[in-house]
């Protein structure tokens, strides 16, 4: 049917609808869709006030709504289905929400709320896709979109990898003046009681209703449009060719800035763009389409390879980073925090942009999941708020900041790098980096605040991975702006920390702290890891430092450690984790900033090479592997 290709790229395969909801049954075969009805027996019980936004516990309940079926028919049947849909429809006055009322008196108690006002309704929708590993394998995970397609282990029984996509709709429903009597006369219809809210828009509740914004449907409990643009989005992963201009009912996409006229005609629409070009059903290697890609291929009869997604996303990667970065150096997300949400024409004026490109950038910034986009405008996502705003407690805005200013030129040089060979590379990347560090003060803080920035998010997680309180002294090696230090100093209360960094880097440390009773005992030593007498500790920390140096000055610098600690002394490393232990990669990878993570156990021998012993391996958090080494006696 030609309305619903989309939902098509569910028709091959076991779908379960997890909600008892007659009207989202309704909605979802009225758009053609074939499923099976598993109501959840999840307990709408998440705690409300530990959500930031209403919504956000909206989609988390639809996905606990999904799981759990997912997981009960897994561990039934030992064949979970491949793909379980679940909702939550709430309804939400400021940030109270309301759900379905209990009984007459509460239903009285959220219409009467409701009266005469504006209100949101919201849906979350999760898609669960399983893949049972002996049917697809470890390699047939996709990763599909730049924004919320997010793969997760799901701990049923060890054997259901679940991927979930979600994402929630808004719509704006206002209702008339109603008199008590009017509300008792609803109330006492019946229909209040199975519907969040206490109102059905749908049958009589409708005449309540004075305006709506947005889709209608959502309120009804399903929003069927963004579900099919988000299957588009899964299983239709737009063609460069496709994408160039993004418009607003359709899927945005980064390539948006690669036609820089100012025309506006010829905007085409990635979805039919893809329905025209390849939706087809035996041409995308998406999920769908793997299991008779992978039959087809055995029984020799399809020769199209799959289509390469991953690498198409790969090579544009480039662009989605390019948006984020100019997006913070417009300080736009400061500008939405404090007065959003926003129109495109009035960020543009406030930003002193042009309106077309702002628009532009905007949209980009919410197909990538950094912005929401609503009637009402443009405003931050959570994620944006905690780390994109420039004054937050978490921002990684240094850390957008240098990576745009600097690490950007140095990987434009990769070429030149790579040509001159594995001595040099480090020459053409790194001397050069440390050469316009070296002469500037405001590179040296750009790096300091990338640094600093990244660092908060992990510096408990290390300073707690393993037991320290042996250890009455640490020495952090390269420990720019201390804040590692003094998460080590306020995790143990006996523990001297000495921060050892370049002198350029020590003399502007200050602006960096924040006082408190740890920094009395932490001091800044200035030195050159490679160089200078290293401070005496009895522990010596490495956080992030081995990934940037090439083997030779790797060695150098672990046996200088090696030297200056007592036995009995420590060496903990932390270093970002690498995703598969023992993988192989290219040794001249890894002299690239960028380059591949070592593996724990490669950690592990480059600790014992040097006289360590009962060598440890900890992750901490999702970014760091961290091994902590016991000096042995020479
Ligand atoms: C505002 C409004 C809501 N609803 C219904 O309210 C229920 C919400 O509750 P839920 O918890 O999201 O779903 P459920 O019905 O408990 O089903 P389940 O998915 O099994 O939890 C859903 O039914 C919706 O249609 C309407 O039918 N019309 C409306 O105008």
């Amino acid at each position: 049917m030609v309305l619903c290709p989309v939902i098509g790229k569910l028709q091959h395969k076991r779908v379960v609808l997890a909600s008892a909801s007659p009207r989202r049954q309704e909605i979802l075969s009225n758009a053609g869709l074939r499923f099976e009805v598993v109501p959840s027996r999840f307990k709408e019980k998440l705690h409300k006030a530990s959500f930031a936004t209403p919504y956000a516990y909206a989609v988390e309940t639809a996905k606990q709504k999904a799981l759990e079926v997912a997981g009960r028919m897994h561990q039934k049947d030992l064949r979970a289905p491949d793909v379980v849909i679940g909702a939550d429809t709430i309804v939400a006055v400021g940030a109270m929400i309301l759900e379905k009322p209990v009984d007459k008196q509460d239903a009285y108690r959220m219409l009467s709320r409701l009266n005469g006002k504006e209100h949101s309704v919201f849906t979350g929708v999760a898609i669960v896709h399983c893949c049972s590993k002996d049917i697809s394998g470890p390699g047939r995970t996709l990763r599909l979109t730049l924004s919320s397609w997010a793969p997760r282990a799901h701990p049923t029984d060890g054997r259901l990898d679940t991927e979930v996509s979600e994402f929630y709709e808004e719509t704006t429903v206002k209702f008339s003046e109603l008199s008590e009597e009017l509300l008792w006369e609803y109330i006492n219809s019946g229909e209040p009681m199975d519907k969040a809210g206490g109102y059905g828009i749908q049958a009589l509740g409708g005449m309540l209703v004075e305006y709506v914004h947005g889709d209608f449907l959502n309120v009804v409990g399903f929003p069927l449009n963004h579900f099919c643009k988000e299957l588009a989005r899964l299983y239709y992963p737009p063609r460069p060719e496709d994408l160039r201009r993004v418009r607003h009912d359709s899927i945005p996409a980064v390539d948006t800035f690669e036609n820089l006229s100012d025309s506006e005609a010829g905007g085409s629409d990635p979805g039919q763009s893809a329905k025209g070009g390849r939706g087809g059903e035996q041409v995308d290697g998406d999920r769908s389409q793997a299991p008779r890609t992978l039959d087809a291929a055995l029984n020799g009869a399809e020769s199209r390879p799959p289509f390469p997604t991953g690498l198409l996303e790969l090579m544009d990667g480039f662009k989605a980073s390019k948006v984020l970065f100019t997006a913070c150096k417009l300080k736009l997300f400061d500008v939405l925090k404090d007065q959003g949400p926003l129109q495109a024409v009035d960020v543009a004026r406030k930003l002193s942009t042009c309106a077309g490109r702002t628009e532009q950038l905007l949209d980009v910034c919410a197909a990538l999941g950094l912005l929401e986009k609503t009637h009402r405008g443009y405003g931050n996502t959570e994620v944006a708020t905690l780390h994109l705003v420039s004054d937050g407690e978490h921002s990684l805005q240094g850390l957008a900041e240098y990576n745009d200013a600097h690490v950007w030129g140095v990987f434009t040089r990769l070429g030149l790098a790579v040509r001159e060979g594995a001595d040099q590379t480090r020459g053409a990347l790194g001397a050069m980096e440390e050469e316009r560090l070296s002469q500037s003060k405001e590179l040296t803080l750009q790096f300091m605040r990338a640094k600093h920035s990244l660092s908060k998010l992990t510096a408990h997680h290390v300073a707690t991975a393993f037991d320290l309180s042996r250890f009455a002294s640490a020495c952090d090696l390269g420990g720019c702006t201390g804040i590692l230090a003094r998460e080590l100093a306020q995790e143990y209360p006996r523990l001297q920390v000495t921060v050892f960094d370049l002198p350029e880097v020590t003399e502007l440390s200050g602006g960096f702290q924040r006082g408190g009773r740890q920094t009395e005992r932490i001091r800044f030593v200035p030195g050159d890891i490679f160089k200078d007498s290293l401070p005496e500790a009895d522990l010596y920390v490495l956080s992030r430092i081995l990934q940037d140096w090439p083997d030779d000055k790797l060695h150098k610098l672990l046996s200088r450690i090696s030297s200056s600690c007592k036995p009995g002394g420590g060496l903990l490393v932390a270093e970002a984790a690498a995703e598969e232990e023992g993988a192989s990669r290219s040794p001249r990878l890894r002299t690239l900033s960028a380059g591949q993570p070592r593996s724990a156990d490669e950690h592990r021998r480059l600790l014992q090479r040097h006289g360590f012993r009962d060598v440890r391996v900890a992750r901490a958090g999702d970014l760091l592997c961290v091994v902590l080494g016991t000096r042995a006696a020479p």
